[in-house]
């Protein structure tokens, strides 16, 4: 990539609000990423993810992605089993899943299918190669690719096969810099780095590591040193959650500004009449305490009214 050409801003998206943000934010290109599996589901590795939720997730968040390019991951297993499968899902992505172009992750072994997706179906593809998280057992850990003359040798392979193929961009998923540079150098497609340096024609990001979702302890070993966090939305949304809570429980919420709905004398009248029949108490003298002197229920010994107790309100 030149110094004169300005890079390309991916980021992955999984929900409808996610997608308008992303959106909203002028992103080129959003990703429904097979992360989903690891962010959003909390399954271990992304193998975990079915074609089924990939969709469910696809359609979420193209109907608040209204501009930027939506490419939908192929989930482990989609593309591996055979072409017809192959194409089959990628269709189903495209149809069922409302995304413009389908991302599939592997080296030049996958080039024809890629070649299939694109000369038959004419669906645009991405291609992924470097660190391919669908192939974690087989690396026995989310490996970087590529620290080795051989592993280099063969990045650059899987990417000349995958343009040959017929893919418009490919990612570069923790490759050395030098190596990413090299690569992209190679190309006529731009490659869109992740964890791999400045010198990719764009970048991309989970979405929950880059706004500091993935802060807990518990999330440690899955999120990667290369992301840094423009946001703190994670320690943002505890603090609310924590704030609501305790003002619940000091009946500081709701206040009154949240409190809107009315129930005019003359209606609180009629009501009174079948609150006395249906308990066998006065109404206003049942309700003229203070909320928080109102002893706390925990199992209801009142009636529920019939539609005939509430039919007669309007009867009288
Ligand atoms: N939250 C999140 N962010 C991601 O970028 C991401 C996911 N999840 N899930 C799918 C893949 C997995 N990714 C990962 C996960 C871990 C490392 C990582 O920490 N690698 C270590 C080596 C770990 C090992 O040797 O087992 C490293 O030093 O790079 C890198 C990429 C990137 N992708
Ligand atoms: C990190 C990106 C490239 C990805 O494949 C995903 O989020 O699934
Ligand atoms: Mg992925």
């Amino acid at each position: 990539m030149r110094d004169d050409q300005v890079p390309i801003c991916m980021v992955t998206a999984y929900s409808y609000p996610q997608g308008l943000h992303a959106d909203l934010a002028d992103m080129d290109i959003v990703l429904v990423g097979d992360s989903l599996a690891m962010v959003e589901l909390g399954h271990e590795t992304t193998q975990y993810v079915t074609l089924e939720e990939m969709l469910h997730h696809c359609r979420a968040v193209a109907r608040g992605c209204r501009r930027a390019l939506l490419v939908g991951d192929m989930p482990f297993g989609s593309c591996e089993i055979g072409l017809s499968e192959a194409l089959r899902n990628v269709t189903r992505m495209i149809r069922e899943g409302s995304v413009q172009a389908v991302k599939i992750e592997g080296g030049k072994r996958l080039s024809p299918v890629i070649d299939a997706c694109v000369q038959s179906l004419g669906v645009a593809v991405m291609g992924h190669i470097g660190l391919r998280p669908q192939s974690v057992s087989a690396r026995g850990g989310f490996r970087p690719y590529g620290t080795n003359a051989v592993e280099a040798a063969q990045l650059l392979e899987d990417a000349l096969a995958l343009q040959e193929a017929g893919a418009f961009a490919l990612v570069l998923e923790c490759v050395p810099e030098r190596l990413a540079i090299a690569v992209t150098t190679a190309l006529r497609i731009p490659t869109i780095g992740i964890g791999s340096g400045v010198g990719t024609s764009g970048q991309v990001l989970v979405y929950h590591d880059l706004c500091g979702m993935m802060t807990h302890p518990h999330h440690a070993k899955v999120t990667p040193k290369f992301c840094r966090r423009f946001a703190e939305a994670g320690a943002e949304i505890h603090r609310g959650l924590v704030d609501y809570r305790s003002a619940v429980k000091q009946r500081l919420f709701p206040s009154a500004a949240y409190t809107p709905y009315q129930l005019d004398d003359r209606e609180w009248e009629r009501f009174g009449s079948v609150f006395e029949r249906l308990t066998g108490q006065d109404l206003d003298a049942a309700t003229k305490q203070q909320p928080q002197q109102l002893p706390i229920k925990t199992s209801g010994s009142v009636k529920d009214p019939t539609t005939d107790d509430i039919e007669c309100l309007y009867r009288n």
